[in-house]
């Protein structure tokens, strides 16, 4: 675990001193878009067209916020447009590796990096820029034409993913419709900060005030989120929107992960009725399941973070992530 500065790889953990032992997530750093060709304004440097076979997305297969993008290139069907592949599950002293192992090898996405054979993800960094200084993290969306990183920001990159190609594929499904954007706004900057940021910042947490501070604002989320889906599909009503996938992948992490090894404690997402559902709903949609590699998930947290679990054992359970049937 570490980072870069001026371009040089230093081996740190997260620093909570100077925050009251509080983790603090930095800002996503490449911030250019995949523009459909109607929109695409070639004087706008951070613009980038959407064309087949130019893009290799890159993914932790544990990451959530890497999942999401590999979850919408699967829904949008933009497998034979964009490569992918992903690092292996432990992340240690150089970062994010690339590194085949048998043991790890999942059915869907291969592991390694095709384009440069590069050993470690912070080498892509520095390859589109030699003086990155910040955290190095997934996802990558890589140009393979002008050799760099046109985003490592996931909220962006399924933003893309939902329009950018449509021309491409046919695909006309919108995850992000126009009617819904004030709900799905709202809904994603509640959620963003108690659920998918809060269980970080429960596990990453270095104090007891730090630690109940993100705790009981993510068990009063999911509350609300458990009332909200008593009467609805999904988090809008009745039409699957991005609110719901960027949600989803904490929810499969969070009995097997962040109850046990982030302390979010209070319960778990199948003691939720509604939620449980709901997360089993989605898990079936269109061969989800395929993007969920559970062995990634539970390898990387457990031995990754040695300072939340030193002895790096990885625990067998839990037998089901879904509530059995009544
Ligand atoms: N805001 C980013 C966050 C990505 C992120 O933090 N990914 C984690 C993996 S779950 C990572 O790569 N962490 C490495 C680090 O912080 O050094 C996004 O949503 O894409």
């Amino acid at each position: 675990m570490g980072l870069l500065i001026d371009g040089k790889w230093h081996d740190q953990w997260y620093d909570t001193k100077a925050t009251q032992g509080k983790f603090v997530r930095s800002q996503s750093q490449f911030r250019n878009w995949i523009v459909s060709p109607d929109q695409f304004d070639a004087n706008d440097a951070t613009h980038f067209p959407a064309e087949s076979g130019r893009y290799h997305l890159y993914v932790s297969l544990a990451c959530p916020w890497a999942h999401r993008t590999l979850i919408f290139r699967h829904l949008k069907q933009l497998e034979p447009h964009i490569s992918v592949s992903c690092v292996h599950p432990h992340m240690l002293e150089n970062g994010w590796e690339f590194k085949n192992e048998q043991g790890f090898a999942d059915s869907q996405v291969p592991s390694g990096d095709p384009l440069h054979d590069f050993q470690f993800a912070h080498q892509l960094y520095t390859h589109a820029n030699s003086e990155y200084s910040g955290r190095v993290t997934v996802p990558i969306l890589w140009d393979k034409q002008q050799h760099t990183i046109v985003s490592n920001e996931s909220a962006d990159i399924i933003r893309m993913l939902n329009s950018a190609f449509d021309h491409l594929t046919g695909n006309q499904d919108d995850f992000y419709p126009e009617a819904l954007h004030d709900e799905i706004h709202a809904l994603n900057e509640r959620i963003y900060d108690t659920v998918n940021n809060g269980v970080y910042k429960a596990g990453f947490a270095t104090t007891q005030a730090a630690y109940e501070e993100a705790l009981y604002p993510l068990f009063e989320s999911l509350e609300f989120l458990e009332q909200r889906l008593a009467n609805a599909s999904y988090l809008t009503g009745e039409q699957v929107t991005e609110a719901d996938w960027r949600l989803f992948t904490t929810l499969i992490r969070f009995d097997a992960v962040y109850h046990g090894h982030f302390k979010c404690n209070l319960k778990r997402i199948v003691d939720y009725p509604n939620l449980s559902t709901y997360l089993e709903r989605l898990y079936n949609t269109q061969q989800v399941a395929a993007t969920v590699n559970l062995e990634h998930i539970k390898q990387h947290y457990y031995y990754s973070h040695d300072t939340i679990n030193p002895t790096r054992v990885v625990p067998a359970g839990p037998k089901t992530l879904f509530r059995p049937e009544i």
